[in-house]
């Protein structure tokens, strides 16, 4: 069965189209996840589908209820860890967490079972006001907040931006207990290394979903050669990559270009061509694509302009 369902789905803020006709389903007990870059209107979907803004047009339903008709008992259901940290900077640790509880009719105790693995963490400082915490402490709080009062679907918005790599590493496994328990999980991320972690994910830019399916799935999407390359000139060689008859794109990530080609070619033709531009110190390798190559191909396909 689907615990979310969104089908074509829009939001403007005035001339600004943030979500536009956007479609996709949630098994129950998956852990989805929205990939996409800053102001690809995640943050907006997700507001939509925990009642907090009206869609101009199109549905979804959440566990069983519409978003418009039924946002009322919906709340109750759903559990929602904005991208904004949110909880009150001045109450401590405790104070915030029975806050969320009391507003939600509940207490600390009577779901303690349910955060427990993830409160024992930050126990120890639960005198602490929240505005004092670090960063990956405020994100555990902050999910034990959404938790508290057991909801059916939780939805993260960018829970691990701006946190540690172990910290980031500590809560993809935190969501990996809590997709055990029956929980069905939508999280969203900038980070395109996290989308391997999910069961499925849906690729979004410009308002639009891309694609969505399983991430080994979206990499078979990918279809063209692919190469890291290096030389110690790096400005020079994106440009003279990018002018070659065999390119068909050509993008930095990390401290190698990717080189994807419009047909087969060696890397020996492609370490002559460089060669021929006087370039030095060519590292080239055939690699396999990841998300992110499936990604920027996706949007020039698409001819969505990429943000950075
Ligand atoms: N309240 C608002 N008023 C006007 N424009 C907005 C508002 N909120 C978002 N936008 C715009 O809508 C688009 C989608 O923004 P949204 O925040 O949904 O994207 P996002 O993928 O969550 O990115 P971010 O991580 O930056 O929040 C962006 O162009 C953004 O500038």
């Amino acid at each position: 069965m689907n615990a979310i369902i969104v089908d074509n789905i829009s939001k403007a803020y005035g001339n600004i189209q943030a979500v536009s006709n956007v479609s996709f389903e949630v098994r129950e007990g998956e852990l989805f996840g929205l990939i996409g870059p800053d102001g690809a209107g995640k943050t907006t979907l997700f507001k939509m589908l925990v009642t907090l803004l009206f869609p101009d047009q199109g549905r979804a339903v959440v566990n069983g209820k519409d978003i418009v008709k039924d946002f009322l008992q919906l709340r109750t259901q759903v559990g929602y860890m904005p991208g904004k940290f949110s909880l009150y900077q001045d109450l401590t640790i405790e104070e915030n967490l029975d806050f969320f509880a009391t507003v939600f009719g509940t207490s600390i105790q009577e779901n303690y079972d349910l955060i427990k693995d993830i409160y024992v963490q930050i126990e120890p400082f639960k005198t602490r006001r929240a505005g004092k915490l670090s960063g990956g402490m405020k994100q555990k709080l902050a999910l034990c907040c959404a938790l508290i009062h057991k909801p059916e679907v939780l939805f993260l918005d960018e829970p691990t931006t701006g946190v540690d790599a172990v910290s980031r590493k500590e809560f993809w496994d935190m969501l990996k207990s809590l997709k055990q328990r029956g929980l069905t999980i939508l999280v969203s991320t900038p980070y395109m290394d996290e989308a391997g972690l999910c069961d499925r994910i849906a690729l979004m830019q410009g308002g639009k979903i891309l694609a969505v399916d399983t991430p080994q799935d979206i990499t078979k999407l990918f279809q063209r050669p692919l190469f890291a390359v290096k030389a110690a000139e790096t400005f020079r060689l994106i440009q003279d990559l990018r002018n070659a008859s065999f390119t068909h794109s050509c993008y930095a990530f990390g401290e190698y270009l990717h080189l994807a080609l419009e047909h087969e070619t060696t890397s020996r033709d492609i370490e002559a061509y460089l060669a021929s531009h006087n370039h030095r110190q060519i590292d080239i390798k055939r690699i396999d694509p990841g998300i992110e190559d499936c990604f920027m191909d996706l949007i020039s396909q698409t001819s969505v302009p990429a943000q950075s």
